[in-house]
């Protein structure tokens, strides 16, 4: 379960959620907050995505776009805090992801040619996670898109 507190600073580098590809194979994501937004590939715009109640988003995740050599693509996405007009704060916001992973010895390779474990990548990718946002805007592993940094810029390689 995942809770954004509400916040007063909205800068670009204080958002819910930095612009991210998930970690494992498949995450299925249930809210009915708004906030989420998807990158468009066609577009490279951000697309806000609320999940119709009863239903779950469905995202692919890193792993599986390597494993699939690249033919399912990892879904970019962030979230970013809505405004409440009365307090002028962001809203709280829930959501449950439930997030499904390869066996730690699974081994696949990434879009440069690497290859990973499942653990290695695991834990490479979630000391990003942990790290600050000054930290997470310097590497691209986040974004799973070579040189492109999220929040900070946006020119994207499609590798
Ligand atoms: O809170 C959300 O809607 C998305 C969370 C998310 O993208 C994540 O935890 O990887
Ligand atoms: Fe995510």
């Amino acid at each position: 379960m995942l809770k954004y507190l509400p916040t007063s600073a909205l800068t670009p580098d204080q958002v819910g959620h930095m612009a991210h590809t998930d970690v494992g194979s498949l995450t299925l994501l249930f809210t009915s907050s708004p906030g989420l937004e998807v990158l468009s590939r066609t577009t490279s715009t951000w697309i806000p995505l609320t999940p119709p109640s009863g239903t779950v988003a469905v995202n692919v995740g890193d792993t599986l776009r390597y494993l699939s050599s690249g033919v399912l693509e990892s879904c970019l996405h962030r979230v970013v805090p809505q405004v409440s007009q009365e307090t002028g704060l962001s809203t709280t916001r829930y959501s449950l992801a439930f997030f499904h992973r390869p066996e730690l010895d699974a081994e696949f390779m990434d879009a440069q040619g690497n290859l990973w474990t499942g653990e290695q990548w695991h834990k490479t990718k979630y000391r990003i996670f942990r790290a600050s946002n000054h930290e997470q805007m310097q590497n691209s592993l986040l974004t799973g898109r070579v040189g492109f940094l999220g929040e900070a810029n946006t020119d994207i390689d499609n590798s």
